[in-house]
C-alpha cells in the first residue's frame, strides 16, 4: 500500500487557526498515532484525511491519488478516498445485525451477495465476533462493539484506516486488553493505521512513531523511544510520562556537561549537554530515574549528582512509593519501590539523566 503524505495543511474556525503547518507521513503498514492535548487539533487532522473537513491550505495524498491540494482547491468526497474509519462512538447502525451493519459499506461498494458472505466472515473472525454474527449492538457489551466497529472498518480492505480514539470508551482494564488484540490485528492486516488519542500509555504500546501536537503545531514525530528519550521541547518532555521542569541557570560548562544552578536553592545539578554559561535553561527529569536514598555516605565523587531535599508527602501507589520532595522552593516529583520516611533525603541523579533544553531566545 502506498505512503499517506500530509504536507502544510492549515486550518481555522471562524478564523480561529487550529492547524498550523502540519507535515507528516506515514509509510505503508505503518501504525502512526496523533498524541496532543484535548483541543490541539488531532481529530481535525484526521477529519482533513477522512475528507470531513476541508483544510484552508496544503496537499493529502495516498500514493498517487491527491485527496486535497489547496492551490488547485480540489478535494475528494470522503467516499472517493477508500479510508477505514473508526471513532469513539462505534455509530454502529441500532436497528442491524452485525453482519448488516458490516455488508453495508460493501452494498454501497456493489460487492456481490457472495464476496459480502466472505469477507464479513473473514472480518469478523479477524475481531473474533462471528459467533455473535446476527446479534444486534444493543445485545453486545462496549467492547464488543468496538470489535465491530473495527471489523467494519476493514471489511472492505481500505488503504487507510484512521481511528479515532476508539478505546476510550472502555473501562481500563479492557481498554488494556483491547490495546493487545489491536496491536495484534492491525500487524496481522498489516494496514498503515493514523490513530489519534490524548493517551500517552495508547500510543506509546501501539505506535511505530507518534507525531505529538501542542496548540495545532506538531512538536515532534518519532518512534515511543525516540520522543520518551529525546523529547524536543519541553511541552513534549512534560506530556509523556512523568517529568519534572527545573528552572535554572547555566554556571560551569566543562567537558560535554554543564552544571545547572536550581533557582536561589543553593543546589546545582551537574546534566550531559551544551548551553553557554549564563543563559537559562529547563532541566527535564523524569520521576523514575531519580533514586532516593537515606544513606549519609551517598557518593560525592562529582559522577553523580546528589541534592538534599525534603520529603513532603509519601504516598503508597501499590507498585511504588510516590514522593513530593522540596529543594528550597523547588518541587520535584520522584518514584521509588521504597519507603522513605525520614525528613530529609538524599537524592541521586545521573548527568545522562537529564534532559537539557536551553532557553528559546
Ligand atoms: N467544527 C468546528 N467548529 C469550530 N471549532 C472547532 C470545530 N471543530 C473543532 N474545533 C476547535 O478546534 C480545536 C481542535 O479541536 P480537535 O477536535 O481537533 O482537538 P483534539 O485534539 O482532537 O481534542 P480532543 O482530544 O478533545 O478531541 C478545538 O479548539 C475545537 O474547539
Amino acid at each position: 500500500m502506498p505512503e499517506l503524505v500530509v504536507e502544510n495543511i492549515k486550518k481555522s474556525f471562524h478564523g480561529t487557526a487550529v492547524l498550523e503547518d502540519v507535515n507528516f507521513t506515514v509509510a505503508d503498514g505503518e501504525f502512526f498515532t496523533l498524541l496532543g492535548p484535548s483541543g490541539c487539533g488531532k481529530s481535525t487532522t484526521l477529519s482533513c484525511v477522512a475528507g470531513l473537513e476541508t483544510p484552508d491550505s496544503g496537499t493529502i495524498r495516498v500514493g498517487d491519488q491527491v485527496f486535497f491540494d489547496g492551490t488547485r482547491r480540489s478535494t475528494v468526497p470522503p467516499e472517493g478516498r477508500n479510508l477505514g474509519l473508526v471513532f469513539q462512538s462505534y455509530a454502529l447502525w441500532p436497528h442491524m445485525t452485525v453482519a448488516d451493519n458490516l455488508a453495508l459499506p460493501l452494498k454501497l461498494r456493489k460487492v456481490t451477495k457472495g464476496e459480502q458472505r466472505r469477507l464479513i466472515d473473514d472480518a469478523l473472525t479477524k475481531v473474533d465476533m462471528a459467533h455473535l454474527r446476527d446479534r444486534y449492538p444493543h445485545q453486545l457489551s462496549g467492547g464488543q462493539q468496538q470489535r465491530v466497529a473495527l471489523a467494519r472498518g476493514i471489511v472492505y480492505s481500505p488503504g487507510v484506516l484512521l481511528l479515532d480514539e476508539p478505546l476510550s470508551n472502555l473501562d481500563a482494564k479492557m481498554r488494556d486488553q483491547a490495546r493487545v488484540w489491536l496491536k495484534d490485528l492491525q500487524r496481522e492486516v498489516g494496514i498503515t493505521t493514523v490513530y489519534v488519542t490524548h493517551d500517552q500509555v495508547e500510543a506509546m504500546s501501539l505506535s511505530d512513531r507518534i507525531a505529538v501536537f501542542m496548540h495545532g503545531r506538531l512538536q515532534q514525530v518519532g518512534t515511543p523511544t525516540e520522543i520518551y528519550e529525546t523529547p524536543a521541547t519541553p511541552e513534549v518532555a512534560g506530556f509523556i510520562g512523568r517529568c519534572n521542569l527545573l528552572e535554572g541557570r547555566v554556571g560551569a560548562t566543562e567537558g560535554g556537561a554543564v552544571q545547572v544552578e536550581l533557582g536561589e536553592t543553593g543546589q546545582h545539578l551537574r546534566v550531559a549537554g551544551a548551553c553557554s554559561a549564563g543563559s537559562s535553561a529547563t532541566v527535564g527529569l523524569r520521576s523514575e530515574r531519580i533514586t532516593l536514598t537515606d544513606r549519609a555516605d551517598a557518593p560525592h565523587d562529582g559522577a553523580v549528582n546528589v541534592l538534599r531535599a525534603r520529603i513532603e508527602q509519601c504516598s503508597y501507589t501499590g507498585a511504588r512509593f510516590e514522593y513530593e520532595l522540596s529543594i528550597g522552593d523547588v518541587r520535584v516529583h520522584a518514584e521509588s519501590p521504597v519507603r522513605h520516611t525520614d525528613g530529609e533525603i538524599n537524592l541521586i541523579i545521573r548527568p545522562d539523566d537529564c534532559l537539557l533544553f536551553p532557553a528559546q531566545v
